[in-house]
């Protein structure tokens, strides 16, 4: 079912965190932080009374939206009439400038009419004097007839009215040039009215006189001949803006018309240049910025890809990462604030810390949202591991991996023997096979490689300590003798990790061998033959005489070909440590498996907390290799020190990258150890849930009979498991063991037992390791207690503390007191009032008090270990040698959070 995170759901009802918390607490629902998570039904139940303060806040919050849109509103309007305010006065601006041009073209036009007049004018007055020189000319030759009289008088008036014209010509060349047209008319007319009737009497004299050179007195530049207006223009055309003397007002407004004209071309173009870069680089920086943002969101996708595939949730990719146990010191500077901030933020949360000390997960967590940071608690053991991203392209197919498990003499030695034997190299002297902890067989030019580690203890040994190196298991079933506790094992085991079984059905050969028995008996425990319709390839074979393993090997290789196993080989190496130890003579040596990249020779390696680089590298027949690539496995030497097996091992570009490495892993197992993993336990089960995505229970039932597995699976069965899913992944009559124990821890799983009790040995794993382990002797309080961790209200107020223990070496009978047992007390203290239990081969036989307790004759209160010591047992006779009687006693504890 789907968990909220709280400041999620606070998020969503639009409130802090803590507010809601706060709603919680009053609720009596439990909730440990803001990153706690709340299941369903209680989200359901919080969303359903908070509902008033929701829909107010909502409300508000709709008020605040809404005044927001408001206010977007009026800005979006003012920015409209800004816009069309300045559209406004740049279109006044551009008809302004058409005006002044319209203006200046106007004028330039009246200049180009004023000077044609002009030039027309000039050239009719220089005919005209022409005309009278020809005149006067011709007067002088004709004689004084009366007739000649009279053409004279016609001459003389000819010649009056051209010194008429030349006195008014040289007046207007005396004027300055810029003087304006309307002066000039007025002049004109004021000189007209003076000296129109004078002119006409005194005039023919000085006619004459002046006659000779009529146009040699007019100033050069006006009028202009044809020929010296057309070097002014071509002169103007070159002319620079000063060198304009002597030009008359209308020519001058006529080229400043035409300077404006163009600077304001100029000026247009160089705007419309500048605008259209602008545009340009604002489309190309809209360009550039699209193809980031495009970068970024395919950058992203691979990292969530990435993610997904090294099996990190993508929420957390933005998270700092900080392991698990971090001081206040390292914190500050993973998020780069600090100390103080933290320590001052912790202080508010009552939890007052000082810089070196550890802050627990759920502090960080706290810490980290106040300041508004997404942390990622990294735990040891992925810290440890190393995760890698191949694209699909790079993967090739790589061969099998194989791991042979079975119940104990039903040949898996034998049958890996016989494996081996069928494949000896035939370059090979005398086909000696060395045990370096793995094996690789050629079929049909195939590889496969065989992991020697037979036992399921080995093989969940490695998976808890985190190395998934199996894709398949080989279950060998002995056809005479059938499916055994450990068969069962082995297949709960291969289940767990969540391995193909292929079933070998051995000891074929002989003559009580019942293949189809075995088969049978499997389907109880979900191992289906192919051929009945199941899952499970079944071979039969015999592991004496070599039958049927090659049939046992392509079935392997089928196996392999369904599961379409791929790695990248050509990438740096690596995989894990299968077997390592210490040699005399050539230092630590280690078997590994590669499960990625190809590893070299002189290659520099860091496995767990050992590095070094490959100084030689060996295969199972001591031959020198000088590479190893996906799924082979090798002998190395080079190390610094002996790794554990299941250590996953990666190749370093860097030496010192991998010191480095192996140097901390080394400091970090030092912490470790005195801050051991906790596993879940019925106690925190619903802080895990909440916390963690935790969603199953695993259990390993242990109980004295059959009878009580199936009992508590069908109470189990029929929990409400909507929440919580309850998976009983190993059970079986018998003695919790230390196997219990490594599959409990592999698995996060608790140790339920009914009527038996640990061994020591698995009692001491599970205090190392902290595995729970919950011993019952009635049903219904198992259920119980399953029931109330599975809905987060156990309340343990009583608690179990053993006190001592003490064998029994001798029984003896006493009148009235009945059997005395003879005891060592071989562990811890025994006092008179605890309780007891007395335990034979790991069965609880009598739960009970001691009735007496005597050193020799004195009756006492206390025996401490190491001292003999006679014990009676209230209503209980039946005491045997070699009983182990287990005292306790039942303490109030409160419950830890
Ligand atoms: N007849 C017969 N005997 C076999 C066969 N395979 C193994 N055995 C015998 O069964 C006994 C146990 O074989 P192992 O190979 O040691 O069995 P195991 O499962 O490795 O035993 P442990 O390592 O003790 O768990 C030996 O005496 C073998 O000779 C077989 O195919 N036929």
């Amino acid at each position: 079912m789907a968990k909220v995170r709280i400041s999620s759901l606070a998020k969503e009802f639009g409130m802090t965190s803590k507010e809601l918390m706060g709603h919680l607490e009053e609720m009596k629902i439990p909730a440990k932080s803001a990153s706690s998570s709340l299941e369903d039904a209680f989200v359901a139940m919080v969303k359903k009374q908070l509902a008033p303060v929701i829909e107010a806040r909502a409300a508000e919050v709709e008020a605040a939206k809404r005044a927001e849109e408001e206010a977007e509103r009026a800005a979006e309007a003012e920015a409209a009439a800004k816009e069309e305010a300045e559209r406004l006065a740049a279109e006044a601006r551009r008809e302004e400038e058409r005006r002044l041009s319209q203006e200046a073209q106007a004028a330039a036009e009246a200049a180009r009419a004023a000077k044609e007049e002009a030039e027309r004018r000039a050239k009719e007055e220089a005919e005209k004097a022409a005309r009278e020189a020809e005149l006067e000319a011709k007067r002088r030759a004709v004689p004084a007839s009366d007739s000649g009289m009279r053409f004279r008088s016609l001459l003389d008036q000819i010649a009056e009215q051209e010194v008429v014209l030349k006195e008014k010509k040289a007046a207007e060349a005396a004027k300055p040039a810029s003087d304006s047209r309307s002066d000039r008319g007025g002049r004109r007319g004021g000189r007209n009215a003076g000296q129109n009737g004078a002119a006409t009497t005194d005039a023919p004299a000085r006619t004459r006189r002046r006659s000779s050179a009529p146009a040699a007195n007019m100033p050069d530049n006006f009028p202009p001949s044809p020929d010296k207006a057309g070097k002014g223009k071509k002169g103007r055309k070159g002319a620079s803006h000063e060198n304009h003397e002597g030009e008359d007002r209308y020519a001058r407004m006529a080229r400043e018309a035409e300077e404006y004209s163009r600077e304001k071309v100029l000026a247009d173009a160089r705007a419309a240049v500048e605008e259209a870069s602008r545009e340009s680089s604002g489309r190309r920086k809209k360009r550039k910025e699209k193809r980031a943002a495009e970068a970024a969101a395919a950058a992203e996708e691979r990292k969530i890809e990435e993610a997904l595939a090294q099996g990190i949730n993508p929420e957390d990719l933005d998270a700092v990462k900080v392991s698990e146990g971090v001081t206040v010191a390292e914190l500050a500077e993973i998020l780069e604030v600090s100390a103080n901030d933290i320590i001052k933020r912790l202080f508010l949360l009552g939890t007052p810390l000082t810089m070196t000390q550890t802050m627990s997960n759920d502090l960080v967590e706290l810490v980290a949202d106040d300041l508004g940071r997404q942390v990622r608690i990294v735990t040891a053991e992925e810290e440890n591991s190393f995760s890698f991203y191949d694209a699909p392209e790079d993967l090739k197919s790589r061969p099998p991996v194989v791991t042979v498990m079975g119940h104990v003499d039903h040949g898996k030695t034998s049958l890996l023997d016989a494996i081996r034997h069928t494949n000896v190299w035939s370059g090979e002297a005398g086909g000696i096979t060395q045990h370096i902890g793995a094996s690789e067989v050629q079929i049909n030019g195939r590889q496969i490689t065989f992991v020697d580690t037979p036992g399921h203890e080995a093989f969940t040994a490695m998976r808890a300590r985190g190395a998934k190196i199996t894709d398949v298991v080989v279950l060998v079933v002995a056809a005479d003798d059938g499916v055994m506790p450990q068969t069962i094992e082995a297949i709960n085991h291969s289940k767990a990790a969540g391995v193909p079984i292929i079933v070998a059905v051995n000891k074929c050969d002989k003559p009580e061998a019942n293949p189809d028995k075995v088969r049978q008996m499997l389907t109880e425990y979900g191992i289906i033959p192919e051929e009945w319709g199941g899952q499970n390839m079944f071979v039969n074979v015999s592991a004496k005489k070599g039958q049927g393993i090659d049939d046992l090997l392509e079935t392997i290789l089928l196996q392999a070909d369904v599961l379409e196993l791929k790695a990248n080989p050509d990438t740096f190496a690596s995989g894990n440590i299968i077997e390592a130890k210490l040699d005399r003579g050539r230092g630590p040596v280690a078997t590994l498996l590669v499960t990625r990249g190809t590893l070299h020779v002189g290659d520099t390696i860091v496995a767990g907390q050992s590095y070094g680089s490959v100084r030689a590298m060996l295969d199972q027949h001591g031959n020198h290799k000088d590479e190893a690539r996906p799924s082979d496995a090798v002998e190395i030497l080079g190390l610094n020190s002996v790794p554990a097996a299941g250590d996953e091992f990666r190749v370093f570009e860097d030496a010192r990258d991998a010191r480095d490495l192996a140097e901390q892993r080394a400091l970090k197992a030092r912490i470790e150890e005195q801050n051991k993993v906790k596993h879940v336990t019925l106690e925190t089960l619903f802080d895990e849930m909440s916390q963690n995505e935790l969603k199953e229970l695993n259990l390993v039932v242990k109980a004295d009979a059959q009878g009580t597995i199936e009992a508590l699976a069908d109470s189990i069965g029929k929990m409400d498991q909507s929440e919580v899913r309850i998976n009983i992944i190993h059970s079986a009559v018998g003695a919790i063991s230390e196997t219990d124990v490594t599959l409990a821890m592999a698995s996060n799983a608790i140790i339920i037992g009914f009527g038996v009790r640990p061994q020591p040995k698995a009692r001491d794993a599970a205090e190392r390791e902290n595995v729970q382990i919950k011993t019952y002797s009635i049903i219904y309080k198992a259920i119980e207690d399953i029931d109330a961790a599975r809905i987060g209200m156990l309340k343990p107020t009583e608690e179990e503390v053993q006190t001592g223990s003490a064998e029994v070496r001798d029984t003896f009978r006493v009148p009235k007191a009945g059997t005395i047992a003879g005891c060592m007390v071989t562990e811890g203290e025994i006092s008179r009032d605890d309780k007891v239990r007395v335990v034979r081969d790991g069965v609880v036989v009598f739960d009970g008090s001691f009735g007496s307790m005597r050193r020799f004759k004195d009756d006492v209160n206390v025996v401490k270990r190491g001292y003999e010591c006679g014990l009676g047992i209230e209503k209980f006779q039946d005491i045997k040698v070699g009983d182990i009687l287990e005292a306790y006693k039942i303490v109030e504890v409160a419950r830890t959070e």
